[in-house]
């Protein structure tokens, strides 16, 4: 690879580039979009279904199972820096939508007729409704494939900018993942309403996923177009070999492990609380399923802003380090005012958004400071597979605890010992928070100095 050649590639072009970061925003977007559609259709699981809170939160976390169990995250990011980018993004972004498909089916008439699968599933685990099982095949098919495709999405980013406005690219793409959540809190409790049922809102969530995979393609065209550009067209090379030595040297690392289970305690106090957030303000505030929703989509909105906001002054000013102390911390206060307090849930929303941006935004342009860009799939996949140990167990968690502390079809249900999980789980955060900073004086990877010093 010559200069020139480099000069002229694809990723010089800042139009190409924000345009592909447009392109897999898509992906991202349809993918967070499905993950949480469900979540305001909480209390009609329940009246359609006969879904307990146990069973809501086993719905959410299956999406987990491949990725802990089955170490699906970490093989997608070793499968990622064997197979590359293309093949890899292609075949999981696939799994994501088939998964997404079989859910809206599982939740069908079509199914509940004695569709396909129907009498099977009737004859497996008969205390669970056959709708439940299906869905959760669906749930955990997609599973298999949105979390490889994030894997995948990142390392596209660190691909067309590392060295450029990296940080603000990663902001800008999770502001974009987080617009499909919003999107979901905001549609579903309409769609629900819709003349072609209830399902709808699953259905739509379904072809959402599913156009993305088109999308997909058309990025593919420009990847290939990019590695035609800046490298010889041979396949797999020796580098992009994966050695197992590749996990020990991560797991040697200590800056990688605090960063690893300030991860894990973080996402697990953030998306297993969103996913049932919709469900608490109707019952802590009385209020109905669209007037909840909309408190709900305040935090991801507000990501909107304030990620590529913090993703910008990080390039600019650094401070990662000191920004995740800050996110977690304000993280644990607003899990707090939630189980103590009536402060308006509107500004809390708002507030947690803050805490949810400072601490992505740092978080993962950090990660590409401390590994081999070549690594950096193995890396995540590694980071993603520990994070959805607390993925799968938290709503499952939250599911059960409520469960146990209220009695069944007594409404409003109390969240505050779930609550009092979450604050704990910030409290762990922003001690993992203060030793990753720690660690930084020590390892010199420099995570609170602007991006392009590195
Ligand atoms: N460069 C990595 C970006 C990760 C963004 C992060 N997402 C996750 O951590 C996912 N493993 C879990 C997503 C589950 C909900 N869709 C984020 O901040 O969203």
């Amino acid at each position: 690879m010559n200069t020139n050649t480099v000069k002229k590639s694809l990723k010089d072009s800042v139009i190409t580039r924000w345009a592909m970061l447009l392109l897999v925003g898509f992906v991202l977007a349809a993918n967070y979009y499905f993950y949480d559609a469900l979540s305001p259709l909480k209390s009609t699981l329940t009246k359609e279904f006969g879904f307990s809170n146990t069973d809501f939160g086993l719905f959410l976390s299956v999406y987990s199972i491949p990725n802990v169990f089955l170490l699906m995250a970490v093989f997608g990011g070793i499968i990622l820096d064997k197979l590359g980018i293309r093949r890899t993004g292609f075949m999981f972004v696939a799994f994501m939508a088939f998964g997404a498909l079989v859910t809206a089916y599982g939740a069908s008439d079509m199914y509940s007729n004695n569709g396909v699968g129907y009498a099977f599933m009737s004859s497996i685990f008969p205390g669970y409704s056959p709708e439940l099982k299906m869905m959760l095949l669906g749930r955990f098919l997609f599973g298999l494939g949105a979390e490889t495709s994030i894997v995948v999405i990142s390392k596209i980013i660190v691909k067309w900018f590392k060295g450029k406005e990296l940080a603000l690219a990663f902001g800008v793409k999770l502001g974009l993942a987080r617009i499909g959540s919003a999107l979901a809190f905001y549609l579903s409790p309409i769609l629900i309403k819709s003349e072609t049922g209830w399902t709808t809102a699953i259905w739509f969530a379904a072809f959402f996923v599913t156009s993305s995979l088109l999308v997909f393609i058309i990025y593919m065209m420009f990847d290939l177009k990019l590695d035609k550009q800046v490298k010889p067209d041979n396949s797999v090379s020796e580098s992009n070999e994966f050695h197992i030595s590749d996990i020990t040297d991560l797991l040697k690392n200590r800056s990688f492990i605090y960063v690893t289970l300030l991860c894990l305690t973080f996402y697990s106090a953030v998306f297993p609380f969103f996913s049932f957030s919709a469900d608490f303000f109707l019952n802590k505030f009385n209020l109905t399923l669209e007037q909840s929703g909309k408190i709900s989509l305040l935090m991801p909105l507000g990501t909107v802003i304030f990620t590529p906001l913090f993703g910008f002054l990080v390039d600019k000013y650094g401070k990662a380090a000191t920004l995740m102390i800050y996110g977690s911390l304000i993280l644990t206060m607003v899990h707090l005012a939630f189980a103590f307090t009536t402060l308006s849930p509107y500004v809390l929303m708002v507030v947690l958004g803050i805490a949810f941006s400072l601490v992505p935004a740092s978080m993962w342009p950090s990660v590409a400071k401390m590994v081999d860009e070549k690594r950096i799939g193995t890396a995540y996949g590694f980071m993603f597979s520990v994070q959805n140990l607390g993925l799968w167990a938290f709503p499952l968690l939250t599911g059960v605890i409520l469960d146990y502390t209220n009695v069944e079809g007594v409404k409003p249900i109390d969240y505050t010992y779930s609550m009092v999980m979450f604050a704990s789980l910030g409290i762990l955060g922003f001690i993992f928070a203060l030793l990753l900073k720690r660690e930084d004086k020590l390892s010199g990877y420099g995570l609170n100095l602007p991006s392009n010093s590195k």
